[in-house]
């Protein structure tokens, strides 16, 4: 059984203006997370990513359609065991939400106290995961005193207190610099690999997703356009949207202004070449393609990582004549897809 499952579901708020359209923030979504999934939601701004994740910690109602956490549908508990359901999932947030008038470990112990744990088994529970994160040496400190990595490390303490299956983590990293991005996502994925825990991460950031995301779900105006394991949804993008929003990580594609100032330095046919780890590399295609006795350039693009498996994107010059350019290009092989680049 998935450790979350969306069934068609909507959520619509009333009209901004009286008379008008119902504003319809998610529309229909569908989508089956399962335990220990580092599952991604991307989208741009206004998709409805925030109120999917409003709706999945039931801090609000859907207007249609269910969500089951192992099985229960939340959207039916009454107000008491939606709070004890909630008592499951952790949360972060983009400004970290701490209370600056408590030390971090007090705002580590923060959850447990609203839940009624005693003194000393409080303090336990927040020094074990200060050290957890590692801000051990920080529980005296006050937020204020902390860098933004090191806050939203302590909002993840926090957020673990009491012992979550499933946290949510939205635009968690959207408030950091790329080098304490890289270190939150780094402690992310070690809450996943050591605890066990399924992170839901909402992101508008392609570059989280190909950092840490085994899933991604792509929204648009509150529909899922697109879903998929990360590793597909990066190489082979079926919609305008995925691939605007791969662009912005995998960059080995030439711009038409990129395009004209290639051509202008190197001579013959031009072809994108791609391949993924289903039995292609570039030693491969360039082998075949020393073999068929063609000369060839590589003039872009490259071979890039994503989780950890390899994508290759090369565009290359050929010369020779047509007929013998055309059957070196069919000698690459199989798990390779050539395409010739418009003139
Ligand atoms: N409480 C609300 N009342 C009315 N409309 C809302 C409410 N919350 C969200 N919306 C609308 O629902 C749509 C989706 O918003 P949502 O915040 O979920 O998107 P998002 O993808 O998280 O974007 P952002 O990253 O900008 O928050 C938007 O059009 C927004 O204006």
């Amino acid at each position: 059984m998935p450790h979350i499952t969306l069934r068609d579901v909507t959520k619509e708020y009333p009209p901004a203006k009286r008379g008008g359209d119902p504003v319809v923030a998610v529309d229909g979504v569908s989508l089956e997370i399962e335990r220990g999934d580092v599952f991604g939601i991307i989208g741009y701004s206004g998709a409805g990513k925030s109120t999917l994740v409003r709706l999945i910690n039931a801090l609000e109602p859907a207007t249609a359609g269910s969500i089951e956490i192992d099985g229960v549908d939340v959207t039916r508990l009454s107000a008491t065991k939606q709070r004890q359901m909630r008592t499951g999932v952790g949360m972060i947030f983009q400004r970290f939400n701490l209370l600056n008038s408590r030390s971090v470990r007090r705002n580590v112990e923060y959850p447990l106290e609203v839940a009624g744990w005693k003194g000393s088994d409080r303090k336990k529970r927040a020094v074990e995961l200060l050290e957890f994160v590692g801000l051990a040496d920080k529980a005296d400190n006050y937020p204020e005193q902390l860098s933004g990595g090191q806050q939203q490390r302590v909002g993840i303490a926090r957020a673990l207190a009491a012992n979550p299956a499933i946290l949510l983590a939205d635009e968690a990293t959207s408030a950091l610099d790329p080098e304490t991005t890289d270190e939150v996502l780094d402690l992310l994925a070690k809450v996943n690999r050591e605890l066990g825990v399924t992170i839901v991460v909402i992101t508008h950031e392609m570059e989280v997703i190909a950092r840490i995301a085994t899933k991604v779900a792509v929204m648009e105006r509150g529909r899922v356009v697109e879903q998929g394991e990360t590793y597909d949804v990066f190489t082979q993008p079926q919609t305008t949207t995925a691939q605007r929003f791969v662009r912005t990580v995998v960059r080995n594609l030439p711009t038409g202004d990129e395009l004209i100032e290639l051509r202008s330095q190197h001579e013959g046919r031009f072809f994108t070449i791609s391949f993924t780890d289903a039995g292609a590399s570039e030693a491969r295609v360039f082998g075949a393609l020393a073999r068929a006795g063609v000369d060839f350039n590589l003039v872009y693009g490259g071979v890039d990582s994503i989780q950890g498996r390899v994508y290759g994107l090369l565009t290359i010059a050929v010369r020779g004549d047509a007929a013998a350019v055309d059957e070196a290009m069919r000698s690459i092989g199989s798990n390779v897809t050539v395409e010739e680049v418009a003139a």
